[in-house]
């Protein structure tokens, strides 16, 4: 944290006022220490607090931080600092998109999910109440700052939440990464040196990859979306914020992994039957993760009619990423809806780590 400063200068940003966007929880933990580096190189940030959690990544949230840099007086030149999580880094990261039609945004992430995820690829945006991040644009940082050592303070239901995600980018595009997780995924969850960090950055840069060959995903960029077309669906019918994103996106995958092994076999799979092979495989993976949540509450109908708004539907219909194997994604457009309701009824039955 203390070469923040520097290395935005570094980055083409001159020294002076800056916006710093973070929550509470970040705030009280991480916060004076940015201040302070940016206090030794003669900065003048000044910090908005935010609560946390993924209610505020809100319209009202959103209209809060407008209010306030507007307020406090900013010019093209003023950068954003978004220090915390997803929900920070979304938040501010379209705050940054769209105040003067755009303000230098740098990111300084604290999440597992935000360091091998949400800083990295551009994408921002807000909830609505029609669904998950459907107000954003796509809006690339100038500078991302990471520091594993930040997520020394998560709980650990946050870190195995942001493992979520990193699975699932062995899932779609690196099967020796998948098959490190399947060896070393209690080191990662425990944060241990010297295995933790090398995962992690292995992790960020496969998203890193995926996304400087297609920006607005226009193409393999979906493939970091598995599991989301169910997560993002369940995030909204359990009213955002009730479950962690990654969380929802562990369940999401259990889901995806069954409807990708019907696929395969081209007829629904009973969802009392296992999986088969590779996608048994990929599935004891995510259930190692030891995610309690499950679907408990969550009407299936519901559901369904919640992933309607999902962003990759196309006039076709609904769009999936499912897996041809552990490593290889792919998009998959006209899915039977009975594939579907099974791939829920799968997940129903064994959660997210049943
Ligand atoms: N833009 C993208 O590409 C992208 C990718 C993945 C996820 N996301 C979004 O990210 C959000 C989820 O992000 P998240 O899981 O980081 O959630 P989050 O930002 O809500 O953080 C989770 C919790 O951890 C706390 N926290 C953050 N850093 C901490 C630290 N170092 N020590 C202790 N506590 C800390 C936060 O205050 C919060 O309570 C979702 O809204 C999701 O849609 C976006
Ligand atoms: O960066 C991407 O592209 C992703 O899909 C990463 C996801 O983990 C992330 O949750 C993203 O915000 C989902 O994007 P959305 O376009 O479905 O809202
Ligand atoms: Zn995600």
């Amino acid at each position: 944290m203390a070469k923040v400063p520097e290395l935005a200068e570094r980055a083409g940003l001159d020294p002076g006022p800056a916006l710093v966007v973070t929550d509470e929880h970040v705030a009280d933990l991480h916060l004076g220490e940015l201040m302070e580096a940016f206090g030794a190189r003669s900065w003048k940030p000044r910090p908005l607090v935010v609560a946390p959690g993924e209610a505020s990544k809100s319209m009202d949230t959103y209209s809060l931080v407008m209010d306030w840099a507007l307020g406090v007086g900013i010019t093209r030149q003023t950068p954003v600092f978004a220090l915390g999580g997803g929900v920070v880094g979304d938040l501010a990261g379209f705050a940054a998109a769209t105040l003067l039609r755009g303000l230098p945004l740098v990111q300084i992430p604290t999440t597992v999910v935000a360091q091998v995820d949400s800083a990295l690829g551009g994408k921002t945006g807000i909830n609505h109440g029609v669904g998950k991040n459907l107000i954003g644009a796509f809006y690339p940082p100038r500078l991302v700052v990471s520091d594993w050592g930040l997520l020394r303070t998560l709980f650990r239901s946050e870190v195995r939440a942001g493992c979520a995600e990193i699975i699932k980018h062995g899932l779609v595009a690196d099967r020796p990464l998948a098959t490190r997780l399947q060896r070393d995924l209690g080191s990662l969850m425990g944060l241990r040196d010297p295995i933790a960090p090398e995962l992690l950055r292995d992790a960020a840069a496969v998203k890193a990859t995926i996304v400087s060959g297609d920006e607005r995903e226009a193409g393999r960029r979906a493939l970091l979306n598995f599991g989301h077309t169910f997560g993002h669906a369940i995030e909204k019918v359990a009213g955002y914020g009730r479950i962690l994103h990654g969380e929802a996106v562990a369940l999401g995958m259990r889901a995806a992994l069954h409807l990708s092994a019907s696929l395969k076999a081209g007829s629904p799979l009973a969802p009392e039957a296992d999986l088969p092979a590779p996608f048994a495989e990929a599935d004891a993976l995510v259930r190692d993760l030891r995610i309690r949540t499950t679907l408990d509450g969550l009407e299936t109908p519901e559901l369904m009619v919640a992933m309607q708004s999902d962003k990759k539907r196309a006039a076709a219909g609904l769009r999936f990423i499912v897996l041809d194997d552990i490593g290889a994604g792919r998009v998959a457009d006209g899915v039977p809806v009975e594939m579907v309701e099974a791939a829920w009824a799968y997940a129903r039955r064994v959660g997210a780590g049943g």
